[in-house]
């Protein structure tokens, strides 16, 4: 075998160069991915065999990097985000030296007691960046090497691919999660988004921009399955043009919303219309919509969070099964304060913040029975422990109003993605929740107040000096600068701000709110000069 791998080691050869694998896997330049795939394809020969052969995914995707990026993650047998040692082990094999491949490969295999006799499974799909096939055929090259058995699902969203992960390794046990195959999700969404919303009738009709990504054509796939238009929801593809790949995540999808604050400028929804912007993988959600008085208004992760958690707390308590199922929701220190409170004091649910990136909010929504969690930025799902989904299956009804309950509820757990967050999924979900409420986005957005924010991008020297603790609310280190910061803080009305390094780019990210506008970009300000001045004084 290793005069295999050091072959196919060889006609991928590692550029002069650092990598780590980060939150969201390797991302990159495209052109600088090649070696990376090529391990990384090594790496889930491993764990596939560490795990008895249970089938690991691989998605090669950036996301909404701009089009020329490209990445790659790994995904778990139950279409988690891999375990974190692994990301370690990922990151060795992806610096070895090209020559050093073999050599590497099999000292993880031994200090990681692998028998190298088990069978290795893998699947693995892409997004549509014009990279993608080429990458591909790096990460073949290293499964035949080691001698993985693989399926290619080509074109998928990222959700999608963790979705077949789990169900090829639950197919035919009582834990099935569903068919194996694209169609089979369209299949249990479809049926669940029917079951879902009870002949209930959307308000008007949703438009959503893909990105010019992979969901535009995933979504259009999806609809053959829903229920027809006139009998529910009104569906309006925009942003679907995956053949011009330079226009991928350009000035529309997700990211570009949130963080401009600001439809998309090719938008031409009327007032008051539903929209919602995906991103480039479709594992992101963003709605927003035009008010006529106060212009553009955007619902964000927060909403949604809030919207679903306030929704199933109603179900579950007309089940009748308030006292036996706790219901959480999962914050990181970026969730709007006026969210938080809305949750905690408004719908009585106890909020949990974890540090940035899904794998963590994913791990503590686990602990209640039903888990909500979402980043501000869109990113999240809602999971249900086994002792809810028991509940909603046999808890025997006394009444019409509690069967009904109990049937939307089972609905709601097919319907949810819970492997991973998933824009289509989690669209259906609020479009749901929306039309059993007959809620409008303007009635949405009244639930409760944002707080001005501002998230500013700091470069600093090296910002490995900024540690943070307290889900990433304080820092620790330099020492001094917290005490500063709280200082800061003190002087404004709902003042609150952060400082934490990024864990996708070089630079440090600041976050502050505050009562008003201008004191939200006061504060953002002041904290920012405050690191900036720390950073190069450190350094
Ligand atoms: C403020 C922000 O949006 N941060 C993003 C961003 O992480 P940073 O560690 O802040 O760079 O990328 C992560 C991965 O996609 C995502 O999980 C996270 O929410
Ligand atoms: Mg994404």
């Amino acid at each position: 075998m290793d005069a295999k791998i050091l072959e196919a080691s060889q006609k991928h050869p590692k550029p002069d160069l650092n990598f780590q694998y980060g939150t969201a896997g390797f991302r990159m330049k495209a052109n600088l991915l090649d070696s990376v795939v090529f391990r990384v394809g090594l790496v889930a020969a491993l764990r596939s065999r560490k795990l008895g052969g249970q089938t690991i995914g691989v998605m090669i995707t950036a996301s909404h990097n701009p089009p020329e990026d490209n990445g790659v993650k790994l995904v778990d047998p139950m279409g988690e985000m891999l375990e974190q040692a692994w990301e370690v082990y990922s990151t060795e094999l992806a610096n070895a030296k090209t020559e050093d491949v073999p050599e590497v490969y099999h000292k993880l295999e031994k200090s990681l007691k692998i028998d190298p006799k088990t069978p290795a499974r893998v699947i693995y799909a892409r997004d549509t960046r014009p990279s993608g096939p080429a990458l591909v055929r790096s990460l073949v090259d290293a499964l035949e090497a080691v001698g993985a058995e693989y399926t290619d699902y080509k074109l998928l969203t990222t959700p999608q691919l963790h979705y077949l992960t789990r169900c090829t390794n639950t197919e035919g046990t009582p834990q099935s999660y569903g068919e194996v195959s694209e169609k089979g999700y369209y299949k249990k969404l479809g049926a669940a988004f029917a079951r879902a919303m009870k002949g209930k009738k959307a308000r008007g009709p949703v438009i959503v921009d893909c990105a010019n990504g992979v969901g535009g054509p995933k979504l259009a796939e999806l609809l053959k399955y829903l229920p027809p238009a006139s009998e529910g929801l009104e569906i309006k593809i925009v942003n679907d043009d995956v053949l011009k790949s330079e226009i991928l995540n350009s000035d529309c999808g997700a990211d570009y919303v949130k963080t401009k604050q600001r439809a998309p400028p090719s938008s031409k929804a009327g007032p008051n219309e539903r929209c919602c912007s995906l991103d480039g993988d479709a594992d992101r959600i963003i709605y927003y919509f035009n008010d006529p008085t106060h212009g553009f208004r955007l619902l964000d992760g927060d909403r949604i969070a809030s919207l679903s958690a306030s929704f199933i707390g109603d179900l579950v308590r007309e089940a009748g099964l308030a006292e036996d199922l706790k219901i959480g929701v999962v914050q990181t220190a970026y969730a709007n304060g006026a969210s938080t409170k809305y949750v905690e004091k408004t719908l009585k649910i106890p909020v949990v913040f974890t540090p940035t990136g899904v794998k963590w909010l994913h791990h503590a929504a686990t602990k209640f029975d039903v888990g909500v969690y979402f980043e501000a930025n869109g990113h999240g799902t809602i999971v249900f422990s086994d002792q809810a989904l028991k509940a909603f299956n046999t808890t025997d009804p006394q009444s019409p109003a509690q069967k009904n309950a109990l049937e939307t509820l089972r609905a709601l757990t097919e319907l949810i993605n819970q492997t991973v967050g998933d824009a289509l999924s989690d669209m259906l979900l609020v479009e749901t929740i929306l039309a059993h409420k007959s809620w409008t986005p303007k009635e949405w957005d009244s639930t409760y107040t944002d707080l001005p924010n501002r998230l500013v991008r700091v470069e600093v020297p090296d910002r490995s000096i900024f540690k943070t603790t307290d889900a990433e609310r304080k820092l620790s280190a330099p020492e001094g600068v917290q005490a500063q910061i709280d200082a800061l803080m003190a002087k404004f009305k709902d003042g609150r701000a952060f400082a934490r390094p990024s864990g996708t780019e070089d630079a440090l990210r600041v976050y502050a709110e505050a009562a008003t506008r201008s004191e939200a970009d006061d504060l953002a300000t002041k904290v920012s000069d405050l690191c900036k001045r720390e950073g190069e004084r450190y350094s």
